[in-house]
């Protein structure tokens, strides 16, 4: 069930502290506070998938792990399918699933085929549902040949796939995913994404996902959430984060032979040099024509091109703010 203002994950002021004690003498122990999680709100919409991204340490397993209702929260409220995750865990356990890039929730020993058959008992499964799951999973992750492999005789993406049939057995609602593509290769890594591009149009399921990769967020979110400290830095479409580094855009400029820095074109400075390659940031509000006529007039060219802030240096700025 949704809250009635079609919130399907909710979450407001919601914080974690943590109490370290931390020996400091020999017989002394200090006791800190961390708050990983520090007020943090959004509201996520039945059918979204959205980025949660931040720097190691910002917060994001520990918010995740309130959402899941493995952690219980401070202070503040926290809905996932209009349920308190942590009171009603039993409950929300059927309308959720979770994958840690980093583990396995597999059996080890087992061949994927015997995991599946444990996962279907665990959840109570019906025969029906849990075949036509499976059978889909199979045929868009291509897991056909691999189903008789023990888990441990697979290849990082291969067991990232299995693992993914896993969480995705008993239709929940929402998938939270912690580096899904981590360590994988191209190949494996385009399967995935499109795989969750594929899940989240057919069955509109609701999509968390955690990532160090932003290309992953590119591929899939309309939408990122970024946290740093435990607080929130930013909430809205990716697009918008770019615009939040739209301060300045950067010009490109090779030319014939190895210059000293350009200097002296008004609005734009050197901001590297590599060989014949020279590249000038100037703000983003101003036309790029005049400078370029300038240089052309001036120095040599032979190409030029024109580069937005692409998302890292966008992100990387707002952290060292
Ligand atoms: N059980 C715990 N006890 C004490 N401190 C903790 C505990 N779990 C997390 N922390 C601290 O809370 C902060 C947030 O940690 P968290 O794991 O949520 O960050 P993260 O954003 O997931 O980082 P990463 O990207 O490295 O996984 C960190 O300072 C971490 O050391």
């Amino acid at each position: 069930m949704d809250d009635a203002d079609g919130a399907f994950i909710d979450v407001r002021d919601l914080t974690k502290t943590f109490t370290v004690r931390r020996r400091s003498g020999l017989l002394r122990r200090t006791a800190t506070r961390v708050h990983a999680v520090d007020g943090i709100s959004f509201v996520l919409r039945r059918g979204e998938m959205t980025g949660f991204i931040g720097p190691n340490g910002a917060g994001k397993s520990t918010t995740v792990k309130m959402l899941t209702g493995i952690l219980t929260p401070t202070s503040g409220r926290l809905r996932v399918a209009g349920v308190d995750p942590w009171r009603e865990r039993t409950r929300l356990v059927r309308r959720i699933g979770v994958v840690f890039g980093q583990r396995t929730t597999l059996w080890w020993d087992l061949p994927l085929r015997d995991s599946y058959g444990l996962v279907r008992r665990m959840y109570r499964i019906p025969r029906a549902r849990f075949e036509e799951n499976l059978a889909r999973c199979v045929e868009l992750l291509e897991l056909g040949d691999l189903l008789d492999v023990p888990v441990r005789q697979l290849s990082l993406g291969q067991r990232m796939r299995g693992d993914i049939t896993a969480a995705l057995l008993h239709d929940p609602d929402v998938l939270y995913l912690d580096e899904p593509t981590i360590g994988l290769d191209i190949v494996s890594k385009a399967r995935v994404r499109q795989f969750l591009l594929t899940l989240n149009a057919e069955r509109g399921t609701t999509v968390l996902l955690t990532t160090h990769d932003l290309s992953d967020i590119e591929q899939l979110c309309e939408r990122v959430v970024v946290i740093d400290h435990g607080r929130l830095m930013y909430d809205g479409p990716l697009a918008g984060l770019h615009e939040v580094g739209r301060g300045e855009r950067t010009l490109v400029v090779d030319l014939e032979r190895e210059l000293p820095p350009i200097e002296g074109i008004p609005g734009a400075r050197t901001v590297r040099t590599e060989g014949p390659r020279q590249w000038l940031a100037f703000p983003a509000s101003a036309s790029a024509a005049p400078l370029v006529s300038r240089l052309a007039a001036e120095y040599p060219l032979v190409d030029l091109s024109i580069r937005e802030p692409d998302i890292e240096d966008v992100i990387a700025r707002m952290y060292a703010g």
